[in-house]
């Protein structure tokens, strides 16, 4: 297991948006998920997700791709716990229970363990409550990378609009760790 780094935000530290386009968790998504996380105790985090109308698979249901990213981006947020910048290698979910419009699907999400650039974690999804009955599990690889991984690989226009937004370094955690 890696060590909870030294700048990693507080437990109970809202964790906010990295950044505001963020599918995941940008506030000015117009159909993102806003995923809503706190820094927990050692290397674990907390997040909320409420499924709204647009996020629909079968009706009146959330589709499990949403899902899928709904934990996708909680995994994410274990990046500030070890303050490394990494993405997503795999991700594996098991579907348990259906999670139906206007659901809030409480996610706690953990470090498992980390090998060289791999770190592995895991994640519940609950409904009900934080520990209401399982809906979703999760087991994802993440891989280190420098931060150019970002910058070589975005859409320039995007790169640049974010690196030039000093107002959004201030406001979101972008290049904290991950942009
Ligand atoms: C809060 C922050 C927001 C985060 C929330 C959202 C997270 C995301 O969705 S990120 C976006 C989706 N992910 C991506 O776009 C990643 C695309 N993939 C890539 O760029 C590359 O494949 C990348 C960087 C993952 C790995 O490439 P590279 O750096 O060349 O690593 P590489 O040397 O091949 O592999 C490193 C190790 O990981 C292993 N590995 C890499 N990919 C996988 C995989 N899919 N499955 C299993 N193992 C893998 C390799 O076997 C190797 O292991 P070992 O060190 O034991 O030999």
């Amino acid at each position: 297991m890696p060590p909870r780094a030294e700048q990693a935000p507080a437990p109970g530290t809202r964790l906010g948006s990295h950044y505001d386009q963020c599918f995941g968790c940008g506030p000015q998504h117009p159909q993102g998920l806003r995923l809503d996380a706190v820094a927990g105790e050692g290397l674990t985090v907390d997040a909320e997700f409420t499924v709204e109308a647009h996020h629909q698979g079968g009706p009146g249901l959330a589709h499990g791709g949403i899902l899928t990213a709904a934990m996708d981006e909680a995994l994410g947020t274990l990046n500030w716990l070890l303050h490394t910048p990494a993405v997503t290698g795999r991700l594996e979910t098991d579907f348990v229970r259906p999670v139906p419009v206007d659901t809030v699907l409480h996610i706690r999400a953990r470090v498992t363990g980390m090998h060289g650039r791999k770190i592995y974690s895991a994640a519940e999804g609950r409904i009900g409550g934080p520990d209401g009955p399982l809906a979703i599990r999760a087991q994802a690889l993440f891989i280190q990378v420098k931060l150019e991984h970002f910058t070589t690989h975005g859409r320039p226009e995007d790169i640049k609009k974010a690196m030039d937004d000093r107002d959004l370094f201030e406001r979101a955690r972008a290049f904290e760790v991950n942009p």
